[in-house]
């Protein structure tokens, strides 16, 4: 380990490794060089750390799509001497989605814990503990958020005060959940949001004693925290504006089931509904919430979850997009200025094959703009990002429960729908448009043969007979409809 750390380097801050040049110096010693050029950069750092303002690479934010481009620099033994994670958060980056699942299991039900989901488990990597970022060569600040960024000087400001200069800058800040304002009750103790192991653990704290739970949103976090809720047997209410929930994605014939489902393990639901204020008890605490409608619902414990944003500042000099929001990038996840690159959640990138620019808030997505990122980076690829939307949730899981949930989607949900199977365990969903053609697929409950279908069907769109599919008599009789379509696409 620390060969690179023991020595110095001078590249080109703007290039691809391609035209970098590499030089080692002799001596080994702690030397801070001098930029030569506004075009070359140098550092100097000693084995076991770095000892000056200069770094090569740096990535900000330490979340899964650290982690994982964190895995990338190493593969390409670039990692050591030469990559510093700028966190906020006070552990390495760990598998996020883990936080509304596993982590939410009631005390008894063996919850899941640091350091046991770090990155990058959950797709079946090595476990990336602290100790693998300091065997690695790797420099992770915790808890020291950057706060400023000057692009013409390449340096970053850190809370503690630090100034980074980078070489590269690799920009991945993720998202902050939406909160409901202060001043309707959106700070009270018992209001909870939740996006990392601190707004976890609190959560996990008030549901030890809560009795009354309301889930603000019915997306991701509401239908999942919700579920989690059941599993400590409390009384549960989700309240949403729309009429059905997860309406993102879900038709609604799709979320009548799921909330059929809910509705059997005790969840209530309030549709169509906004809240005007949450009210303290005399303790202080959240003890309820008045609705536009002027109904009251009564809770102790409140979990907001009504969307996220992406955490641009303090690069918005960068470049960002006004229609999605986020730090917008090209295919190989360039922003406008040489030598910065974003990833993950705050991405804003071409989503290649519906020809539209996206941002997509899903951890398959973190984990591969990682990877493709650091390879454009490290490497000569110049291929595009073509990049197939994947979404899942698992709920429902904790030992005991009746029926456990899980499902997964691949592509676009437009066009019109064919909808088959009714927790029998299974469930599909076809998402068929004008010209016939597959678009989406989502299936509950697969088999792991029947889950790997999906992203071969929503990948070639092969033109399906939608009258086949409505005639299935089963959810196994429907993909075998869909997989036999598979072959119009292979003859053409
Ligand atoms: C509770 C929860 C459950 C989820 N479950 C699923 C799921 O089941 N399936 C799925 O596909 N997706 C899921 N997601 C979404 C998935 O976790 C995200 O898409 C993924 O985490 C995005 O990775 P990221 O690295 O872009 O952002 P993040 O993982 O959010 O990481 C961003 C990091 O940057 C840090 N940061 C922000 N600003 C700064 C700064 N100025 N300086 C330094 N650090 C900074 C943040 O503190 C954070 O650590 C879930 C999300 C949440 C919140
Ligand atoms: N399985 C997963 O992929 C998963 C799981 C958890 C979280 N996440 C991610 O975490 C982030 C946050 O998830 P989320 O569930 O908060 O977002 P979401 O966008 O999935 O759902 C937000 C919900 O809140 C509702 N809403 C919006 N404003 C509201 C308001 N003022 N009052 C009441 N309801 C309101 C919306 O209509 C929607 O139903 C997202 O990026 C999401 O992708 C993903
Ligand atoms: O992708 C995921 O990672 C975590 C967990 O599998 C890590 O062990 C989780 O719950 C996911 O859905």
């Amino acid at each position: 380990m620390a060969s690179a750390a023991a020595a110095a380097q001078c590249f080109s801050s703007y290039s691809t490794p391609a035209t970098w040049a590499l030089r080692q110096r002799g001596g080994g010693g702690a030397r801070v060089l001098q930029f030569s050029s506004r075009r070359s950069f140098c550092v100097s750092a000693t084995a076991g750390g770095f000892d000056n303002q200069n770094r090569e690479y740096v990535i900000v934010g330490g979340g899964n799509a650290a982690g994982y481009a964190a895995r990338t620099f190493v593969e390409h033994g670039m990692a050591d001497g030469r990559l510093c994670i700028v966190s906020k958060e006070p552990v390495p980056p760990y598998e996020r989605p883990a936080l509304t699942k596993g982590y939410l299991f009631p005390p008894e039900k063996k919850p899941a814990r640091l350091p046991g989901f770090h990155t990058c488990v959950g797709s079946g990597g090595q476990r990336q503990t602290a100790e693998w970022y300091k065997e690695n060569g790797i420099e992770v600040l915790y808890e020291d958020p950057v706060v400023a960024f000057d692009g013409k000087t390449q340096t970053l400001k850190t809370s503690s005060g630090k100034i980074l200069k980078y070489g590269s800058l690799i920009i991945s800040t993720g998202c902050e959940a939406s909160r409901l304002p202060e001043k309707i009750g959106g700070k009270l103790p018992g209001v909870h949001y939740i996006r990392d192991v601190a707004d976890a653990d609190a959560l996990v704290s008030s549901l030890g004693s809560a009795k009354k739970v309301l889930v603000i949103g019915g997306g991701y976090i509401g239908m999942e925290v919700a579920a989690a809720a059941c599993g400590w047997n409390l009384d549960t209410t989700i309240v949403f504006p729309e009429d059905h929930i997860m309406p993102r994605l879900f038709t609604p014939s799709l979320a009548k089931k799921y909330e059929d489902l809910y509705q059997q393990n005790g969840v209530k639901f309030i549709k169509g509904a906004l809240i005007d204020k949450l009210e303290a008890g005399s303790d202080g605490r959240v003890s309820s919430a008045l609705l536009k409608d002027g109904s009251v619902v009564e809770a102790d414990t409140v979990i907001v979850g009504i969307g996220a944003k992406p955490v641009v500042g303090p690069f918005e000099a960068v470049g960002v997009n006004p229609k999605v929001g986020g730090i917008e990038v090209d295919s190989l996840f360039r922003t406008s200025v040489p030598g910065i690159f974003a990833i993950g959640d705050v991405a804003a990138f071409p989503l290649k094959m519906y020809n539209r620019i996206a941002r997509v808030e899903h951890v398959d997505h973190a984990r591969k703009s990682a990877h493709h990122c650091v390879e454009t980076l490290l490497t000569s690829q110049t291929k595009a990002y073509d990049y197939l939307p994947y979404f899942y949730s698992r709920v429902f899981e904790y030992e005991g429960s009746s029926r456990k949930v899980w499902w997964q989607f691949y592509g676009d949900n437009v066009g019109e729908t064919v909808e088959v199977g009714n927790f029998d365990p299974k469930i599909a969903t076809f998402w068929i448009d004008s010209d016939s053609r597959l678009k989406g697929v989502f299936l509950e409950s697969g088999t792991s043969e029947e889950f790997s279908l999906l992203p071969q069907l929503a990948k070639s769109q092969p033109i399906v007979d939608k009258l086949k599919l409505q005639s299935a008599t089963s959810v196994e009789d429907a993909l075998e409809i869909a997989r036999s379509s598979l072959q119009s696409v292979a003859s053409v």
